[in-house]
Protein backbone atom coordinates (compact mmCIF):
# COMPACT_ATOMS: atom_id res chain seq x y z
CA UNK A 1 0.00 0.00 0.00
CA UNK A 2 3.07 2.37 1.42
CA UNK A 3 4.37 1.31 -2.27
CA UNK A 4 1.74 2.50 -4.31
CA UNK A 5 1.44 5.65 -1.98
CA UNK A 6 4.91 6.29 -2.96
CA UNK A 7 4.65 6.05 -6.61
CA UNK A 8 1.29 8.24 -6.81
CA UNK A 9 3.60 10.88 -4.82
CA UNK A 10 6.64 10.02 -7.13
CA UNK A 11 4.00 10.87 -10.24
CA UNK A 12 2.07 13.95 -8.93
CA UNK A 13 5.87 15.78 -8.41
CA UNK A 14 6.63 14.58 -11.63
CA UNK A 15 3.47 15.94 -13.11
CA UNK A 16 4.13 19.47 -10.80
CA UNK A 17 7.48 19.72 -12.17
CA UNK A 18 6.68 19.33 -15.84
CA UNK A 19 3.63 21.76 -15.16
CA UNK A 20 5.56 24.03 -13.70
CA UNK A 21 8.59 23.91 -16.24
CA UNK A 22 5.81 24.88 -18.81
CA UNK A 23 3.37 27.35 -16.53
CA UNK A 24 3.75 30.02 -14.08
CA UNK A 25 4.28 28.58 -10.77
CA UNK A 26 4.39 30.06 -6.93
CA UNK A 27 7.57 28.05 -6.72
CA UNK A 28 11.34 29.06 -6.77
CA UNK A 29 11.82 29.91 -10.52
CA UNK A 30 9.37 32.80 -9.78
CA UNK A 31 9.50 33.76 -6.13
CA UNK A 32 13.60 34.02 -4.99
CA UNK A 33 15.25 36.85 -3.07
CA UNK A 34 17.93 38.51 -5.18
CA UNK A 35 19.45 39.97 -2.11
CA UNK A 36 22.29 40.64 -3.33
CA UNK A 37 20.02 42.60 -6.10
CA UNK A 38 17.96 44.26 -3.59
CA UNK A 39 20.64 45.86 -2.21
CA UNK A 40 22.57 47.12 -4.72
CA UNK A 41 19.22 48.75 -5.66
CA UNK A 42 18.53 50.47 -2.66
CA UNK A 43 22.07 51.27 -2.23
CA UNK A 44 22.28 52.54 -5.73
CA UNK A 45 19.48 53.84 -7.58
CA UNK A 46 17.34 54.74 -4.87
CA UNK A 47 18.81 58.13 -2.52
CA UNK A 48 18.62 59.80 0.36
CA UNK A 49 17.19 57.35 2.21
CA UNK A 50 18.89 55.80 4.51
CA UNK A 51 16.63 54.81 7.09
CA UNK A 52 15.03 52.58 4.50
CA UNK A 53 17.51 51.07 2.96
CA UNK A 54 18.56 49.54 6.09
CA UNK A 55 14.81 48.74 7.07
CA UNK A 56 13.59 47.13 4.20
CA UNK A 57 16.75 44.66 3.54
CA UNK A 58 16.26 43.65 7.50
CA UNK A 59 12.77 42.91 7.36
CA UNK A 60 12.32 41.51 3.24
CA UNK A 61 15.73 39.28 4.19
CA UNK A 62 14.21 38.00 7.73
CA UNK A 63 10.40 37.44 6.41
CA UNK A 64 12.16 35.64 3.62
CA UNK A 65 15.05 33.46 5.79
CA UNK A 66 12.22 31.58 7.82
CA UNK A 67 10.25 28.66 6.65
CA UNK A 68 7.50 29.35 8.63
CA UNK A 69 7.79 33.24 9.55
CA UNK A 70 5.17 33.35 12.72
CA UNK A 71 2.66 36.13 10.82
CA UNK A 72 2.60 37.97 7.71
CA UNK A 73 5.51 40.64 7.05
CA UNK A 74 3.48 44.30 7.15
CA UNK A 75 5.54 47.36 6.49
CA UNK A 76 3.77 50.89 6.46
CA UNK A 77 5.90 53.31 4.49
CA UNK A 78 5.58 57.24 5.28
CA UNK A 79 6.08 59.92 3.62
CA UNK A 80 5.48 63.39 1.61
CA UNK A 81 5.11 63.03 -2.55
CA UNK A 82 7.65 61.38 -4.69
CA UNK A 83 10.52 60.13 -2.29
CA UNK A 84 10.15 56.76 -3.01
CA UNK A 85 7.17 54.70 -1.66
CA UNK A 86 6.57 53.55 -4.69
CA UNK A 87 9.83 52.93 -5.99
CA UNK A 88 10.90 51.29 -3.25
CA UNK A 89 7.77 48.71 -3.56
CA UNK A 90 8.81 47.92 -7.38
CA UNK A 91 12.39 47.56 -5.83
CA UNK A 92 11.07 44.96 -3.78
CA UNK A 93 8.74 43.27 -6.34
CA UNK A 94 11.72 43.28 -8.96
CA UNK A 95 14.23 41.65 -6.82
CA UNK A 96 11.62 39.02 -5.22
CA UNK A 97 9.20 38.33 -7.95
CA UNK A 98 9.85 37.20 -11.66
CA UNK A 99 8.29 40.02 -13.34
CA UNK A 100 8.30 42.36 -10.82
CA UNK A 101 5.12 43.95 -10.23
CA UNK A 102 3.97 42.04 -13.52
CA UNK A 103 3.96 38.92 -11.70
CA UNK A 104 0.82 37.38 -11.19
CA UNK A 105 1.72 36.84 -7.31
CA UNK A 106 2.23 40.85 -6.94
CA UNK A 107 -0.97 43.00 -6.38
CA UNK A 108 -1.26 46.65 -6.41
CA UNK A 109 -4.31 48.09 -4.77
CA UNK A 110 -5.02 52.32 -4.89
CA UNK A 111 -7.80 53.07 -2.89
CA UNK A 112 -9.18 55.57 -5.27
CA UNK A 113 -9.16 53.41 -8.23
CA UNK A 114 -10.11 50.39 -6.46
CA UNK A 115 -12.37 51.36 -3.55
CA UNK A 116 -13.99 54.81 -5.01
CA UNK A 117 -17.31 54.63 -3.69
CA UNK A 118 -17.70 55.88 0.40
CA UNK A 119 -21.22 54.17 0.70
CA UNK A 120 -19.79 50.84 -0.53
CA UNK A 121 -17.43 50.03 2.29
CA UNK A 122 -19.54 46.77 3.18
CA UNK A 123 -19.59 45.50 -0.33
CA UNK A 124 -15.78 46.32 -0.71
CA UNK A 125 -15.00 44.60 2.52
CA UNK A 126 -16.10 40.75 1.16
CA UNK A 127 -14.64 41.76 -2.35
CA UNK A 128 -11.28 42.79 -0.36
CA UNK A 129 -11.29 39.82 1.47
CA UNK A 130 -12.15 37.25 -1.16
CA UNK A 131 -9.35 38.30 -3.29
CA UNK A 132 -7.30 38.47 -0.68
CA UNK A 133 -7.95 35.00 0.33
CA UNK A 134 -8.21 33.89 -3.26
CA UNK A 135 -4.90 35.26 -3.69
CA UNK A 136 -3.13 33.61 -1.00
CA UNK A 137 -4.67 30.17 -1.86
CA UNK A 138 -2.90 29.87 -5.23
CA UNK A 139 0.31 31.24 -3.81
CA UNK A 140 1.15 31.32 -0.18
CA UNK A 141 3.95 34.08 -0.75
CA UNK A 142 2.18 37.11 -2.51
CA UNK A 143 2.58 40.37 -2.47
CA UNK A 144 -0.20 43.07 -1.84
CA UNK A 145 0.97 46.98 -1.60
CA UNK A 146 -1.70 49.25 -1.06
CA UNK A 147 -1.14 52.69 -2.37
CA UNK A 148 -2.85 55.82 -0.41
CA UNK A 149 -3.86 53.67 2.36
CA UNK A 150 -4.51 57.50 4.08
CA UNK A 151 -7.89 57.60 2.12
CA UNK A 152 -9.34 54.16 2.87
CA UNK A 153 -11.61 53.90 5.62
CA UNK A 154 -10.29 52.60 8.75
CA UNK A 155 -13.25 49.90 8.71
CA UNK A 156 -12.11 48.17 5.14
CA UNK A 157 -8.35 47.83 6.70
CA UNK A 158 -9.71 46.49 10.00
CA UNK A 159 -11.32 43.38 7.42
CA UNK A 160 -7.80 42.28 6.66
CA UNK A 161 -7.12 42.11 10.36
CA UNK A 162 -7.37 38.49 10.31
CA UNK A 163 -4.73 38.08 7.63
CA UNK A 164 -1.91 39.85 9.16
CA UNK A 165 -2.61 38.43 12.49
CA UNK A 166 -0.43 35.68 13.63
CA UNK A 167 -2.90 32.72 13.30
CA UNK A 168 -1.19 29.45 12.60
CA UNK A 169 -3.67 29.05 9.24
CA UNK A 170 -7.62 29.77 8.52
CA UNK A 171 -9.70 27.57 6.34
CA UNK A 172 -6.58 25.56 5.99
CA UNK A 173 -4.96 28.31 4.28
CA UNK A 174 -1.28 29.69 5.84
CA UNK A 175 -1.04 33.95 5.56
CA UNK A 176 1.94 33.58 6.89
CA UNK A 177 4.47 33.74 4.38
CA UNK A 178 2.43 36.76 2.40
CA UNK A 179 3.80 40.57 2.57
CA UNK A 180 1.60 43.40 2.94
CA UNK A 181 3.06 47.01 2.23
CA UNK A 182 1.22 50.24 3.04
CA UNK A 183 1.48 53.28 1.50
CA UNK A 184 0.71 56.76 2.85
CA UNK A 185 1.66 60.44 2.95
CA UNK A 186 -0.07 60.21 6.79
CA UNK A 187 2.78 61.61 8.71
CA UNK A 188 5.01 63.25 5.84
CA UNK A 189 4.40 66.38 7.25
CA UNK A 190 6.11 65.72 10.45
CA UNK A 191 8.89 63.94 9.00
CA UNK A 192 9.48 67.13 7.09
CA UNK A 193 9.31 69.13 9.88
CA UNK A 194 11.64 67.12 12.16
CA UNK A 195 14.12 66.92 8.79
CA UNK A 196 14.20 71.09 8.84
CA UNK A 197 14.51 71.30 12.08
CA UNK A 198 17.71 68.28 11.81
CA UNK A 199 19.02 70.73 8.98
CA UNK A 200 18.70 73.60 10.77
CA UNK A 201 21.42 72.32 13.56
CA UNK A 202 23.53 71.93 11.10
CA UNK A 203 23.87 67.92 12.42
CA UNK A 204 24.15 65.29 9.48
CA UNK A 205 21.18 64.10 7.47
CA UNK A 206 22.50 60.19 8.10
CA UNK A 207 22.59 61.25 12.09
CA UNK A 208 18.90 60.84 11.83
CA UNK A 209 17.36 57.84 13.97
CA UNK A 210 15.09 55.65 13.46
CA UNK A 211 14.03 56.09 16.76
CA UNK A 212 14.32 60.28 16.33
CA UNK A 213 11.14 59.89 14.32
CA UNK A 214 8.89 56.98 15.27
CA UNK A 215 7.18 58.23 17.86
CA UNK A 216 6.37 61.81 16.77
CA UNK A 217 5.27 60.59 13.36
CA UNK A 218 2.99 58.06 14.71
CA UNK A 219 1.55 60.76 17.14
CA UNK A 220 0.87 63.31 14.41
CA UNK A 221 -0.82 60.51 12.17
CA UNK A 222 -2.97 59.79 14.71
CA UNK A 223 -4.02 62.98 15.08
CA UNK A 224 -5.36 64.06 11.87
CA UNK A 225 -9.23 65.15 11.26
CA UNK A 226 -10.03 62.14 8.73
CA UNK A 227 -11.36 59.21 10.34
CA UNK A 228 -9.97 57.34 7.22
CA UNK A 229 -6.75 55.31 7.15
CA UNK A 230 -4.51 53.02 9.02
CA UNK A 231 -4.13 54.98 11.95
CA UNK A 232 -7.92 54.76 13.41
CA UNK A 233 -8.14 50.79 12.43
CA UNK A 234 -7.30 48.29 14.64
CA UNK A 235 -3.88 47.04 12.88
CA UNK A 236 -2.03 49.99 15.12
CA UNK A 237 -4.07 48.98 18.20
CA UNK A 238 -3.08 45.04 17.65
CA UNK A 239 0.31 45.39 16.73
CA UNK A 240 0.03 43.88 13.79
CA UNK A 241 2.23 46.39 11.68
CA UNK A 242 5.98 45.03 11.69
CA UNK A 243 7.46 48.13 11.00
CA UNK A 244 6.73 51.93 10.05
CA UNK A 245 9.07 53.23 7.67
CA UNK A 246 9.89 57.12 7.31
CA UNK A 247 11.13 58.40 4.09
CA UNK A 248 12.98 61.72 4.30
CA UNK A 249 12.08 64.84 2.29
CA UNK A 250 14.80 65.32 -0.61
CA UNK A 251 17.47 67.69 -0.83
CA UNK A 252 19.14 69.09 -3.94
CA UNK A 253 21.61 66.58 -4.07
CA UNK A 254 19.10 63.73 -4.12
CA UNK A 255 17.11 65.46 -6.82
CA UNK A 256 20.37 66.24 -8.46
CA UNK A 257 21.21 62.77 -8.49
CA UNK A 258 17.62 61.34 -9.97
CA UNK A 259 17.97 63.87 -12.80
CA UNK A 260 21.30 62.69 -13.81
CA UNK A 261 19.45 59.18 -13.52
CA UNK A 262 16.43 59.76 -15.96
CA UNK A 263 19.01 61.63 -18.39
CA UNK A 264 21.39 58.54 -18.38
CA UNK A 265 18.52 56.32 -18.74
CA UNK A 266 16.88 58.29 -21.48
CA UNK A 267 19.89 59.71 -23.58
CA UNK A 268 22.98 58.03 -22.51
CA UNK A 269 21.98 54.03 -22.36
CA UNK A 270 23.10 53.75 -25.90
CA UNK A 271 26.67 55.34 -24.78
CA UNK A 272 28.13 53.05 -21.86
CA UNK A 273 31.07 55.04 -22.06
CA UNK A 274 29.46 58.39 -21.76
CA UNK A 275 28.05 58.23 -18.44
CA UNK A 276 28.68 61.88 -17.71
CA UNK A 277 26.03 64.29 -17.72
CA UNK A 278 26.87 67.74 -18.22
CA UNK A 279 26.18 69.98 -14.99
CA UNK A 280 24.38 72.43 -17.60
CA UNK A 281 21.88 70.38 -18.13
CA UNK A 282 20.94 69.22 -14.60
CA UNK A 283 21.51 72.93 -13.49
CA UNK A 284 18.35 73.71 -16.02
CA UNK A 285 15.90 70.81 -15.00
CA UNK A 286 16.77 72.04 -11.06
CA UNK A 287 15.36 75.26 -12.25
CA UNK A 288 12.18 74.01 -13.24
CA UNK A 289 11.82 72.64 -9.76
CA UNK A 290 10.60 74.49 -6.17
CA UNK A 291 12.23 73.89 -3.24
CA UNK A 292 10.64 74.83 0.29
CA UNK A 293 10.36 76.01 2.79
CA UNK A 294 10.28 79.60 0.94
CA UNK A 295 13.30 81.27 2.11
CA UNK A 296 15.74 78.53 2.54
CA UNK A 297 14.67 75.91 -0.23
CA UNK A 298 16.33 72.95 1.38
CA UNK A 299 13.71 70.17 0.70
CA UNK A 300 11.51 69.49 -3.30
CA UNK A 301 8.22 69.99 -2.58
CA UNK A 302 7.35 66.91 -5.40
CA UNK A 303 10.56 64.96 -4.36
CA UNK A 304 12.06 63.09 -6.80
CA UNK A 305 8.62 62.72 -8.97
CA UNK A 306 8.29 65.79 -11.61
CA UNK A 307 12.00 64.78 -12.58
CA UNK A 308 11.14 62.72 -15.22
CA UNK A 309 8.56 65.38 -17.53
CA UNK A 310 10.78 68.38 -16.57
CA UNK A 311 13.97 66.35 -18.02
CA UNK A 312 11.83 65.72 -21.36
CA UNK A 313 10.93 69.59 -21.62
CA UNK A 314 14.24 70.40 -20.77
CA UNK A 315 16.05 68.13 -23.13
CA UNK A 316 13.50 68.25 -25.94
CA UNK A 317 15.44 70.86 -27.78
CA UNK A 318 18.94 69.43 -27.27
CA UNK A 319 21.23 67.56 -30.13
CA UNK A 320 23.33 65.11 -27.91
CA UNK A 321 25.21 64.37 -31.06
CA UNK A 322 26.85 68.13 -31.08
CA UNK A 323 27.22 68.06 -27.20
CA UNK A 324 30.04 66.90 -25.44
CA UNK A 325 28.95 64.85 -22.99
N1 LIG B 1 14.54 58.52 -3.13
C1 LIG B 1 14.50 58.36 -4.46
N2 LIG B 1 15.59 57.94 -5.12
C2 LIG B 1 15.59 57.78 -6.47
N3 LIG B 1 14.50 58.03 -7.24
C3 LIG B 1 13.38 58.44 -6.64
C4 LIG B 1 13.32 58.62 -5.22
N4 LIG B 1 12.09 59.03 -4.90
C5 LIG B 1 11.40 59.11 -6.04
N5 LIG B 1 12.16 58.76 -7.09
C6 LIG B 1 11.76 58.78 -8.51
O1 LIG B 1 10.53 59.48 -8.60
C7 LIG B 1 9.49 58.62 -9.08
C8 LIG B 1 8.22 58.88 -8.29
O2 LIG B 1 8.42 58.45 -6.94
P1 LIG B 1 7.41 57.53 -6.16
O3 LIG B 1 6.25 57.20 -7.02
O4 LIG B 1 8.14 56.38 -5.58
O5 LIG B 1 6.95 58.52 -5.01
P2 LIG B 1 5.98 58.24 -3.80
O6 LIG B 1 6.76 58.50 -2.56
O7 LIG B 1 5.35 56.93 -3.94
O8 LIG B 1 4.94 59.44 -3.98
P3 LIG B 1 3.35 59.54 -3.75
O9 LIG B 1 3.14 59.68 -2.28
O10 LIG B 1 2.97 60.79 -4.47
O11 LIG B 1 2.72 58.31 -4.35
C9 LIG B 1 10.02 57.22 -8.93
O12 LIG B 1 9.52 56.37 -9.93
C10 LIG B 1 11.51 57.39 -9.07
O13 LIG B 1 11.87 57.41 -10.43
Amino acid sequence: MAGVAGVGSLIYTGYNGLKCRMFVCCDKRQISLNLEGLRNDLTHKLHGQHLVQKAVIGHIKGHNDIENPPKALVLSFHGLTGVGKNFVSRIIAENLYKGGLSSRYVHLISATRDFPHEGMVEFYKEQLKDWIEGNVTKCERSMFIFDEVDKLPASLLDAMKPYLDYYDHLKGVSYRKAIFIFLSNAGGPKIGQIMFDHWKSGKKREDIKLSDLENSVMLSAINTDSQNGLWHSQLISSHLITAFIPFLPLEKEHVKKCIKDDIIKKYLSFYPSHRHVPEKYVDEVMEELTFQPALEKVFSVTGCKRVAEKVNYVMMDKDLSRDEL
